[in-house]
């Protein structure tokens, strides 16, 4: 117990129970958070964090159980009565209206904000804690949310969700808040939740990256299987014990880099320099090529050129040269509206087609074959695909990518919400096809991934500063490259730091 345990909880869920069909997603938690707490929140995908997270936003009634505000059961309407309590969320699933400007969002999530001069109050809200969490960001509060990358969208939602707009927020529930941001504006994102915490605020923050989760939180609540299986002050863990408390087999980390030199022969993609400045890209056949930097600084738009430079036909083709895992799955992965199989086999309808007609039987087997080797959660293929937990949405991508013979895989910051035993898992069959010749090209936002790669880049305002291979692939090498200055091509030598 810390030392709030004589405070009013901000919120007390007792023997919670939800059910989806026959999934149950919550089996009886219970969950306290008082004042002054920031509660780590870590499970598997699939475990029940976002769904508890539903209930206590109010979103979602449970089946069973009870769930009190400052000692108060809800009124008819949960989220009313939630947000009357001071709780707010900010979703795996960004959740802004992207049609509308970051100001127009604010008005729309804060109802406060009203009366002739509502504008200028809502500039005022945003721009100020825009500027507290995230000192030295560049959003421009005037463009539509559509327009923002996903790291500027994850940073407004933070915003908007800690805004002070007629009621204080006493209860922040952050879910996934890092996957998209670099780590340079996650650093910023832990210490305000640290500072925040310090005055009193509560938080409820869920990551599956143990190390932000052991740094940040005052108490840590592991869920397996809709169940609460540890609850501990966070002082009493080590990454180990929770990757152990978790029920996942971590595979012992071994040097999957082995310093491999692929340049003898031609490059199987390139790219000049972007914009006539820093260096160009290459990427040799069964190469892991990291590419790193800030979040926003060209890394995306580098995937998106490679895509259209070998694929630029829009017909299908049963052999494509590149495939393309995408990290915002909610606005360019996933089909909200096909069932699990249908997302993944899209990219494989010519391998499980006959006389052009899809074969199911040979769809619903490759469909089976993925679901185990990388333990989709799910007892039926053809359930829909939101029916999955965000992590397994992003595993049906990567199915979707892996099962296509395409020689060259481009991701873009795919693992957002995978938990730490799938990672492991996915590391291991990148390497193993990488060593049957395939080539990854991969954006990621997690120091730990970029550092598993071959070979990498890092980017710095839109084009490529440094490239990095064998030991020197550090995170200092690399954060130091993310704040080099691109000059002309030939400034930059490879293997090195200019
Ligand atoms: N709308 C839904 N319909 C059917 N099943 C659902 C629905 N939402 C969640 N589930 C199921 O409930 C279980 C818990 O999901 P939840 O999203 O809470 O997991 P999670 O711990 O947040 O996972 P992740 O780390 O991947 O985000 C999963 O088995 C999921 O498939």
């Amino acid at each position: 117990m810390t030392g709030s345990s004589h405070l009013v909880p901000v919120v007390e869920a007792q023997g919670v129970k939800v059910s989806f069909g026959a999934v149950r997603a919550l089996a009886g938690v219970d969950l306290v958070i008082r004042p002054g707490e920031c509660v780590g929140l870590v499970g598997h995908n699939g475990a029940g964090k976002s769904t508890i997270v539903n209930v206590i936003n109010g979103g979602l009634s449970p089946h069973e159980g009870t769930i009190a505000y400052e000692g108060e059961a809800p009124g008819r309407h949960g989220i009313a009565s939630a947000r009357n309590h001071g709780v707010r969320c900010v979703f795996q699933e960004l959740s802004l209206c992207p049609n509308l400007t970051v100001i127009e969002n604010m008005r729309v999530m804060h109802r406060a904000l009203n009366g002739w001069n509502w504008r200028s109050k809502a500039v005022a809200a945003i721009t100020g804690k825009l500027g507290e969490i995230f000192p030295g960001h560049r959003i421009d509060c005037s463009r539509a949310v559509g327009d923002l990358s996903i790291a500027e969208r994850q940073m407004v939602e933070i915003a908007t969700a800690f805004a002070d707009v007629g009621q204080k927020p006493k209860l922040v529930i952050l879910d996934e808040p890092t996957s998209s941001l670099d780590a340079s504006l996650a650093e910023q994102l832990l210490a305000h939740v640290r500072t925040y915490v310090v005055g009193g605020g509560s938080i409820i923050f869920i990551s599956h990256i143990l190390g932000e989760v052991l740094s940040t939180a005052t108490r840590i609540v592991v869920m397996k299987d809709g169940r609460v299986v540890a609850d501990r002050a966070a002082g009493e863990f080590t990454q180990a014990k929770l990757v152990q408390a978790m029920g996942s087999v971590v595979a012992e980390k071994k040097d999957a880099r082995a310093a491999r030199v692929l340049k003898s022969t031609a490059p199987i993609l390139s790219l000049p320099p972007r914009g006539g400045r820093g260096m160009p890209f290459e990427a040799f056949s069964g190469e892991i090529v990291g590419l790193a930097g800030l979040s926003g600084h060209g890394q995306t738009d580098t995937l998106v050129d490679l895509f259209h430079s070998h694929s630029g036909n829009w017909l299908q083709r049963s052999n494509p040269a590149v495939a393309f895992v995408a990290g915002d799955r909610g606005y360019n992965g996933t089909f909200p509206l096909w069932s699990i199989l249908k997302n993944m086999s899209i990219a494989s309808l010519g391998d499980v087609s006959r006389a052009t007609f899809v074969d199911s039987g040979h769809e619903a087997e490759l469909g089976e074959q993925w679901k185990r080797k990388i333990e989709i959660r799910t007892q039926d293929m053809d359930n829909g695909i939101l029916s999955l937990s965000g992590g397994n949405q992003q595993k049906v991508l990567f199915a979707r990518a892996l099962a296509v013979r395409a020689p060259v895989v481009l991701m873009d910051d795919p693992m957002r919400g995978v938990d730490i035993g799938t990672k492991q898992e996915v590391y291991g069959i990148l390497r193993s096809e990488a060593e049957k010749g395939r080539t990854f090209i991969w954006y990621s936002t997690e120091m730990e991934e970029v550092c598993i790669c071959d070979r990498v880049y890092v980017f710095n305002a839109g084009a490529i500063v440094a490239e990095l291979t064998g030991s020197d692939i550090s995170e200092d090498n690399i954060l130091a490259a993310s704040f080099t200055e691109a000059v002309a091509s030939k400034a930059v030598i490879g293997g090195s730091i200019a």
